[in-house]
């Protein structure tokens, strides 16, 4: 489990973490998501004693990063791809990774294995693409067996088969009980991967709560209905918090009321409804709700004033 309470990190004037508190649960995935500079690094980072916070403190199973014996074992991180010795192989990396921590050499072969690096862990790492890298990164970040893993974009760069397998391998650590932190732009991934959600913006915490949940409260959803009546029903329909769009082909597009509530509408009127199909807002359009206000560096939309 991972325990952050009050965490708050200050660089000069710049408050990049501002009294976070949240706990990461084992058993399943955690994404953890905010806009760009929201402080999700400085938070990895906090995690994994790689910085020291200004106040509050952030634990994993119950002992800060620096108190462990044996850190590797117990936490599994991949913040940066591509911090490997150039001159090295893959193999040659995890190895001497391996001896310095008393893991087995047959361990280092193990994780080449698993992360699909087989064919060219001898060659230098120097020469490896960015998704090679990627599957390195996360061999060390599980060449020690860690209960907690915790990952700052781990899919940048892979392919849609190195995603699906970095969704499957997350989701099967998780199954195992491990807690497992997950930070990822892509939100489609995300709501594919993560269970639960731990959101932040300008350092700050956001939410914290179901994929399911988290995109249901956001009450992005609509219904199209079709109907021979649509102009009627739109006008019974309407009300605080209803909005309506796409009348005039019988054609309704109903935000703000259920699929219930209009087709028991319909039905009381004697209004015939030739369809009536819900659409879910996607995790990317809750997202981009939530965090409107919180994002640190906005495009400027064209034509108005920001
Ligand atoms: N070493 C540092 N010195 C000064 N400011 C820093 C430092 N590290 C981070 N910051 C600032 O703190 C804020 C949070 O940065 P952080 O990298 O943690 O955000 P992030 O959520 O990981 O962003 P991204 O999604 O872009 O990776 C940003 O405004 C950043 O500029």
């Amino acid at each position: 489990m991972i325990e952050v309470h009050q965490l708050t990190k200050r660089y000069g004037d710049k408050t990049a973490v501002d009294g976070l508190t949240f706990t990461v649960e084992p058993g399943t995935v955690t994404g953890f998501l905010g806009p760009n500079g929201a402080g999700k690094s400085t938070t990895m980072r906090l995690i994994t004693g790689l910085d020291s916070p200004t106040a509050g403190h952030a634990r994993v199973n119950g002992k800060r990063y620096a108190d462990f014996a044996a850190p590797l074992r117990e936490v599994g991180v991949l913040l940066e791809a591509r911090a490997v010795h150039a001159g090295r192989s893959a193999h040659h990396h995890l190895r001497a990774l391996a001896h310095t921590h008393g893991i087995p050499r047959s361990r280092v072969d193990e994780v080449i294995g698993m992360v699909g690096l087989r064919e060219v862990a001898r060659q230098r790492a120097g020469k490896f693409s960015l998704g090679m890298g990627q599957r390195l990164g996360i061999a060390v970040a599980l060449l020690a067996d860690p209960a907690t893993v915790l990952l700052d974009e781990p899919v940048n760069g892979l392919d849609p088969e190195g995603v699906l397998w970095v969704r499957r391998l997350l989701t099967s650590l998780a199954a195992e009980g491990r807690t497992v932190l997950l930070s990822s732009h892509l939100m489609s991934e995300m709501a594919q991967t993560a269970e639960h959600l731990v959101i932040i913006g300008r350092g700050r915490l956001l939410a914290d709560t179901t994929v399911d949940r988290f995109v249901r409260e956001a009450g992005l959803g609509t219904v199209k209905v079709v109907s021979p009546g649509a102009a009627l029903l739109a006008e019974l329909l309407r009300g605080p918090g209803v909005e309506i769009t796409g009348e005039g082909h019988g054609t309704l597009q109903v935000a703000g009321a259920d699929a219930e509530l209009i087709g028991t509408t319909a039905a009381r009127h004697g209004i015939p409804v030739y369809e009536l199909t819900p659409h879910a807002a996607s995790l990317e359009d809750a997202f981009m709700e939530l965090t409107r206000e919180s994002v640190e560096y906005p495009a400027a939309a064209q034509g108005v004033a920001v």
